[in-house]
């Protein structure tokens, strides 16, 4: 997470990200230049929210003239990986799922064959996993696993 994610846009799409996901938490004034500067760098954009702040807002940016095309839902507070996976944001991916059948909707922290199940039947399609896979003898396992467990839940 950045405190000031316009300072980023330029110098990541210049590197060739494909995706630029900023916090809503700290764009309530300016996310529309975001997404706006996000887009016309080329890059795909997303929102994230933390575990503490509500799903509904995120609404208008998925709503919007120039809409979000993804929202990340936080199942760890952002900073490091390894933490414990928080299955009471499940709510949040449901409400998001129920609202809009095909957003992209990604979840980050503690992800791995333990609790892929839960995000997946809730609602999730995209997985940031860490330690689950760079910490598995076989990680190439563990990612056919997560991949198996989302695509079932479609
Ligand atoms: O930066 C992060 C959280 O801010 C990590 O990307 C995230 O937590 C994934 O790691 P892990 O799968 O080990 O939980």
């Amino acid at each position: 997470m950045v405190t000031n994610p316009l300072d980023y846009v330029e110098p990541l799409g210049k590197a060739g990200a494909s995706g630029f996901t900023f916090h809503v938490e700290v764009s309530k004034e300016n996310w529309q230049e975001l997404v706006e500067r996000i887009r016309s760098k080329g890059m795909r954009p997303g929102v994230a929210l933390k575990p503490g702040t509500p799903i509904e807002e995120v609404y208008p940016l998925v709503e919007g003239e120039n809409p979000v095309e993804m929202v990340l839902v936080m199942t760890v507070e952002p900073g490091f990986g390894g933490q414990k996976f928080m299955p009471e944001m499940m709510d949040k991916v449901r409400a998001l799922r129920k609202k809009y059948p095909s957003l992209d909707i990604e979840v980050d922290g503690g992800l791995g064959p333990s609790t892929i199940d839960m995000a997946a039947s809730a609602g999730a399609n995209c997985i940031v996993a860490g330690s689950s896979v760079f910490g598995a003898p076989k990680p190439e396992q563990v990612i056919s696993l997560l991949r198996k467990s989302v695509e079932e839940a479609q």
